[in-house]
């Protein structure tokens, strides 16, 4: 059934469980997220950037909204990283269930004054909202302290902007990042950072940047023609941890571009005569099924609905 985020993420929360909140751009990611999560019992938010809204515009959320209305598990349309109070009224518009509002590259002040706009709008249409506090860079070892402090959420503040603001769910900035690359080996998170955090806030938690960029994925990619360089990305143990101290919301967008992308460099490759499209993005869509199927593995949240 098609809920809002705060249906899916305040049980989150205090069940100690991540919510997967993959990134769709077609049919096919969409129908892996919610087959995968209605074959294992388990919530789900399927989210929508600005950019996907550019590729697939209304075409794609009415996929969406058709495929999670018909779920058997609760299911969230998400604006993710909405750009300013238009994009988000837009997308509720769109049939969206939830909405962020990323006004974290402006000063403090400036992004409680978007944000609580976006809230009292959005909460005026029963639709919940994230927004964000800190900004996303990976950390590593050559950045000096002070920088890295610069990048990630401070506690206080967090606790003030939501205060202020009344946002339904924070992303907070952790040490994760955006894409294929958040650092050498084992990327570093600030648990420390998290549990501090988590002991002042009682609304869910996010965390972007949390595709695990699996060594098995990324070595098909390029065994199958694909570039790709020092890939690492957020290890299971550090997702786990993470969830057990109020992170409640993980988004996940790498791994299935990457997992989609293998499924089609390879039939292009071992079946070069194939050109039926439904033989072409049948098999992405497995392979992006069993990325789907370990991250809420990872998470918890299986057999939560
Ligand atoms: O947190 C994430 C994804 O993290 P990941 O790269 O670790 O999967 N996201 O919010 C996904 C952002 C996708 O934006 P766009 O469609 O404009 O490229
Ligand atoms: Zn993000």
């Amino acid at each position: 059934m098609l809920v809002t985020g705060n249906d899916i993420l305040v049980p989150a929360r205090a069940g100690k469980y991540g919510v997967g909140s993959f990134n769709t751009n077609n049919m096919e990611i969409t129908q892996a997220i919610i087959h995968t999560a209605e074959r294992l019992r388990s919530p789900v938010m399927v989210q929508m950037s600005e950019g996907a809204i550019k590729y697939g515009g209304q075409d794609l959320a009415n996929i969406v909204i058709d495929l999670a209305e018909r779920a058997t598990v609760p299911v969230a349309l998400h604006l993710d990283h909405g750009s300013s109070y238009e994009s988000a009224l837009k997308a509720i518009k769109m049939g969206f269930t939830s909405v962020m509002i990323d006004a974290s590259h402006h000063q403090f002040a400036e992004n409680i004054q978007e944000t609580r706009r976006v809230v009292e709008a959005a909460h005026a249409m029963g639709i919940s909202v994230e927004a964000e506090l800190g900004r996303l860079g990976g950390i590593e070892e050559h950045i000096v302290v002070d920088e890295k402090d610069a990048f990630l959420t401070d506690p206080e503040e967090a606790v003030q902007f939501v205060e202020q603001t009344g946002t339904d769910y924070l992303a907070i900035a952790i040490g994760t990042s955006h894409g294929a690359y958040k650092g050498k080996g084992r990327p570093f998170i600030d648990h420390e950072r998290i549990e501090k955090i988590e002991k002042l806030l009682s609304i869910p938690l996010v965390a972007h940047g949390s595709s695990g960029v699996p060594a098995e994925i990324v070595q098909r990619f390029r065994d199958c023609g694909g570039e790709i360089g020092d890939a690492f990305g957020i290890a299971d143990e550090d997702l786990q941890r993470a969830t057990q101290h109020g992170i409640a919301k993980v988004n996940v967008d790498t791994d299935l571009r990457l997992a989609m992308t293998v499924g089609v460099r390879e039939i292009l490759k071992n079946s070069p005569k194939e050109f039926d499209p439904r033989k072409i993005m049948g098999p992405a869509r497995e392979v992006m099924s069993k990325i789907v199927e370990h991250k809420l593995g990872v998470l918890g949240s299986v057999g939560k609905a």
